[in-house]
């Protein structure tokens, strides 16, 4: 049975702040067309690959991979609260099947995910919980990261068991591209913040609305014309291409703080489409079917949403 596969960075700044020109209308079609991409392809499970940004997984214990087998959105940046429909059998199936393919990853029977997982689901099929899923989390924030060969191998162990599952699977991954938002690190943080970082669980809504006012503070400032995260549009196609081209393993040569200078700390998101990508690739050749790009300094992103699917017989 086949698998697809639909990639689109989020952006907590995406409902908030208004970019310039046309780009919130570009960006409204692009994912119309994933969404209708989507539609056609009927998935019966929805497999999200997306990070966290210090809502659900912290450095108490931060693993660089884990799968829910069940699983809850804070509501962050205006998306929703409450359980994701998450497909515990399938779950517990990839978490089996990952492992004993020799990659290692977390399980936990309580993940807690944030816009990074609940935007996806929310503009590709309406809501958090409105198809069954498996939440697959890819730490792309909280440094230090494995070799970036690491989410390939995940990404090739996750699509081999999603075949063995014989459904009808779309993989959906959430981030990216080249980007750099106000996020804290450990890494000489003040006392409070440090720890926040390590176990800030169940913030109050008063520290809760203090985080996304900062964030969209960075982006109203973009609009009102300071200059901002450098953004690297060339960095942004050429991963785009790499992914079109079925050119996967080119990554294997990149260090991780080489993509943290080309592209920017939290540009570290695009492991979860390389993951996709490479699922993809354990059924084979495929085809990316659409590609949108656009740098969008208000949202402090280069901003990508693609669809792809196995190649069809001519
Ligand atoms: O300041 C904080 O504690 C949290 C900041 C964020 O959650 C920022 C998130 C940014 C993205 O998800 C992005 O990919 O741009
Ligand atoms: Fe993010």
């Amino acid at each position: 049975m086949p698998l697809a596969v639909v990639t689109a960075s989020h952006s907590p700044l995406m409902h908030t702040v208004a970019p310039r020109g046309d780009a919130q209308t570009a960006v409204d079609s692009a994912f119309a067309q994933a969404r209708a991409f989507a539609a056609e392809f009927r998935p019966d499970l929805v497999v999200v690959i997306a990070p966290d940004h210090y809502n659900g997984m912290f450095y108490d214990l931060m693993p660089p991979f884990c799968v829910g087998t069940a699983a809850e959105a804070v509501g962050d940046y205006g998306t929703a609260q409450g359980p994701l429909a998450v497909d515990r059998e399938a779950a517990r199936h990839v978490v089996r099947e990952v492992l004993a393919a020799g990659v290692d990853l977390a399980m936990s029977e309580r993940m807690v995910v944030d816009h990074g997982f609940a935007q996806p689901l929310e503009l590709l099929f309406g809501g958090i919980d409105a198809v069954p899923t498996v939440p697959v989390f890819i730490n792309s924030v909280a440094v230090p990261f494995g070799p970036v060969c690491r989410t390939r191998l995940l990404g090739e162990a996750l699509g081999r068991a999603l075949l063995a599952l014989e459904r009808r699977v779309l993989l959906v991954g959430s981030g990216g591209l080249s980007h750099d938002p106000p996020l804290p690190t450990l890494d000489g943080a003040p006392p409070e913040v440090a720890a926040r970082l390590i176990a800030g669980r169940h913030p109050t809504p008063g520290e809760r609305a203090g985080r996304e006012a900062r964030v969209r503070d960075a982006g109203l400032a973009v609009v009102a014309g300071e200059p901002g995260p450098r953004l690297n549009p060339a960095w942004d196609r050429a991963f785009l291409d790499l992914l079109a081209e079925g050119r996967l393993k080119a990554t294997d040569t990149w260090t991780n703080a080489w993509i943290t200078a080309e592209a920017g700390n939290s540009a570290h998101e695009v492991r979860t489409w390389l993951a996709c990508y490479a699922a993809l690739a354990a059924a084979g050749p495929y085809d990316m079917r659409s590609s949108f790009y656009r740098p969008i300094p208000e949202w402090i992103a280069g901003f990508g949403i693609t669809t792809a699917e196995p190649r069809r017989n001519s």
